[in-house]
């Protein structure tokens, strides 16, 4: 650990049990200080990150038709959360906070790579190890499920290589705005979902065509997670969003796509006859709609965390039930 503290660390000096669940689940607000080699590598994973792609798998499930609640059903699709999440988000997280330390160090130096929590040569056995585990994992899962092609392996690839892609020079993809959120926004939504529905079922064009526009929305959600770094971004050249537009042009780009494409993928549920499912849909874009007006757009610089927090339930929820939707068309 570093011997001066920064101003960021010292201010929490005395981390309270609040900011400590902050640091095991790799979320901003951290407090700074674990000693426990263990904990920090559990931060590098930020495990907050893997809900949503453990709950992509559980709409993928659902929307093969092909899921039962049987013993063999259940732990197939556990394993494949194990994947999605702990396994594939978490390599992709500590890779990203690999190749990310020089910004995190102006951003959040409390982080576990620029305090020096970790060392690299710690930083790289865990990405590899992550990996190695998420690629077998996926094989397992191929074999498991009579696969003649070994779909979920070759989306675990693809998303490696996506996460890596994403994190890395040369292409970066996160310095455009557009690109690494997109790329950000499909990986979350898209590419787990279609892990859990090639394990229960027969993975589609439909599915594949309509999660991908339903990431569209997803790059809504992963524009507000830009709003937390625009000083340390603009220095480093990064073009995201709040840089390139300013704070309040970002903000309404962001809420007008994560509205616009839920709303968009509802018009699809219409379009196939399962307007129950959609008028749920709708009615769970309110809620949200209701959030970015109180937090968000009044303050996208404050309220980042706390807009995601009340209106993130509403968004996957809102998943759930186009993935059963689809489960049901079937
Ligand atoms: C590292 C990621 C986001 C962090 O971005 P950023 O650096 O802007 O934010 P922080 O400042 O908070 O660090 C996520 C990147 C996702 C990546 C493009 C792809 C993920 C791939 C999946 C994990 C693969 C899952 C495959 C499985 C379902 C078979």
């Amino acid at each position: 650990m570093s011997d001066s503290p920064t101003p960021e660390t010292s201010s929490e000096a005395i981390p309270n049990s609040g900011s400590k669940t902050r640091q095991l689940l790799g979320m901003k607000g951290a407090a700074p200080g674990e000693t426990s080699i263990w904990k920090i590598r559990l931060q590098l994973m930020k495990p907050i990150t893997w809900i949503p792609l453990i709950w992509g798998v559980v709409c993928g499930a659902a929307s093969s038709g092909g899921y039962s609640w049987t013993l063999e059903d259940i732990l197939k699709a556990a394993a494949c959360m194990l994947l999605s999440g702990p396994l594939m988000a978490g390599y992709t997280q500590t890779l990203n906070d690999f190749y990310d330390r020089d910004l995190d160090a102006i951003n959040e130096p409390y982080r576990p790579i620029p305090s020096g929590a970790i060392s690299i040569p710690q930083v790289v056995s865990q990405i590899l190890i992550l990996l190695a585990a998420g690629i077998g994992l996926a094989y397992i899962l191929d074999v498991w499920a009579g696969h003649e092609f070994p779909m979920v392996t070759v989306l675990c690839i693809g998303g490696a290589f996506v996460s890596y892609i994403y994190s890395a020079p040369p292409l970066k993809l996160k310095k455009n705005g557009w690109l690494g959120n997109y790329a950000l926004g499909a990986s979350y939504i898209a590419l787990p979902w279609w892990a859990g529905h090639a394990l229960f079922g027969e993975l589609n064009p439909t599915i594949v065509v309509l999660t991908l526009f339903y990431s569209l929305a997803g790059l809504g959600i992963a524009i507000v997670n830009d709003f937390k770094s625009v000083e340390g971004d603009r220095q480093l050249g990064l073009q995201s969003l709040p840089v390139m537009f300013g704070v309040t042009t970002a903000a309404w780009i962001c809420v007008l796509m994560i509205d616009i494409f839920q709303a968009g993928v509802a018009l699809y549920l219409i379009s196939i006859k399962q307007n129950l499912y959609a008028t749920i849909l709708l009615l769970l874009v309110i809620p949200q709609i209701t959030f970015q007006d109180m937090y968000f757009i009044r303050n996208p610089l404050e309220n980042d965390v706390k807009y995601q927090a009340s209106a993130q339930p509403f968004l996957v929820l809102g998943m759930l039930v186009v993935g059963l939707a689809l489960g049901h068309a079937v």
